[in-house]
């Protein structure tokens, strides 16, 4: 039972490196107890010892497969039934970048169950804890390519916009309980993520590249200032409140009973 005195348990997905891991050694820095998922066993104890040899954090590894329906549903089980989770990042996601035309339609779905599927199973397992207890944080992980949609992106980016939309909405809803909720775009992070994705990370001049330490940091210090969206690199985030104002401004003209004129002349 998470007493409220001390931080709880905080779950990371796909934490055996990159991102995650990074994720996994801040969140044991503040305090937190961790659990660590991913698929690669060993990757996830050296991370564990790690992390309890320099912060004595308790970690838990739980390995699984989170595009298997069976492995996804034993970790929803056993999220839904731990009363100490106060955190959930989750950051487990694929890259698959490439013409649509000529994909590999297994390959995409395989993609769309890992970046969209186990995301809003996993946080729809933790939810309804968080709100009962009146406090907690998801953070879901999107990208840059939410919003920087190019041809060779299609199934990337639309999931990765999945993850924003479904986040921005999930911050309205829990507004008044106590839950943070926090969507974060990094840009490209030099991590393993590019690996067979169809884009090499030498394609990219050192400039675009941040490490994923330095994304974890900043990720958390949005979350510190309370921000539902988080775009680590972008230097004005008045240019994100422009967007923002944009998209609003559309809202009350988006429904109507009849079409626009340029439709009906
Ligand atoms: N790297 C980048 O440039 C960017 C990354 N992002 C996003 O950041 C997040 C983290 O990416 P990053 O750290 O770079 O990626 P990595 O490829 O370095 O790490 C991905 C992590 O997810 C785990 N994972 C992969 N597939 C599965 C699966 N089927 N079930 C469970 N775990 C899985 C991997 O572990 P294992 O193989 O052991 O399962 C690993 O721990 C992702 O959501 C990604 O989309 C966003 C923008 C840019
Ligand atoms: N966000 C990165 C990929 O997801 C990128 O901008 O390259």
């Amino acid at each position: 039972m998470s007493d409220n005195t001390r931080p709880g348990t905080a779950v990371v997905t796909g934490a055996s490196t990159g991102l995650g891991a990074d994720y996994a050694r801040r969140l044991a820095e503040r305090g937190h107890d961790l659990v660590l998922i991913a698929r690669t066993k060993e990757r996830l104890d050296k991370l564990a010892a790690e992390i309890t040899g320099s912060t004595g954090r308790k970690v838990e590894v739980v390995v699984a497969d989170l595009t298997d329906t069976r492995q996804l549903q034993q970790v929803e089980d056993k999220l839904r039934g731990d009363d100490t989770i106060d955190v959930l990042v989750n950051n487990a996601g694929g890259s698959l970048f490439g013409p649509l035309n000529g994909a590999d339609p297994a390959a995409l779905e395989n993609l769309v169950t890992l970046n969209v599927t186990s995301l809003t199973r996993l946080t729809t397992a933790v939810v309804g804890g968080l709100v009962a207890r009146g406090h907690g944080t998801i953070v879901n992980i999107s990208s840059a390519l939410a919003l920087n949609i190019m041809p060779v992106s299609a199934t990337y980016s639309a999931t990765k916009a999945y993850v924003l939309a479904f986040t921005q909405s999930l911050h309205q809803e829990l507004a008044e309980t106590g839950v943070r909720v926090q969507a974060v775009l990094p840009g490209a992070l030099s991590t393993e993520f590019w690996d067979g994705s169809g884009i090499e990370l030498s394609a990219f001049p050192d400039e675009w590249v941040m490490t994923s330490a330095d994304a974890a940091d900043a990720a958390l210090a949005g979350l510190d200032k309370g921000e539902p969206v988080t775009i680590l690199s972008l230097p004005e985030l008045g240019e994100w409140e422009d967007y923002e104002a944009g998209r609003q401004k559309l809202i009350p003209n988006l429904s109507l009973s009849t079409p626009a004129p340029r439709y009906t002349t």
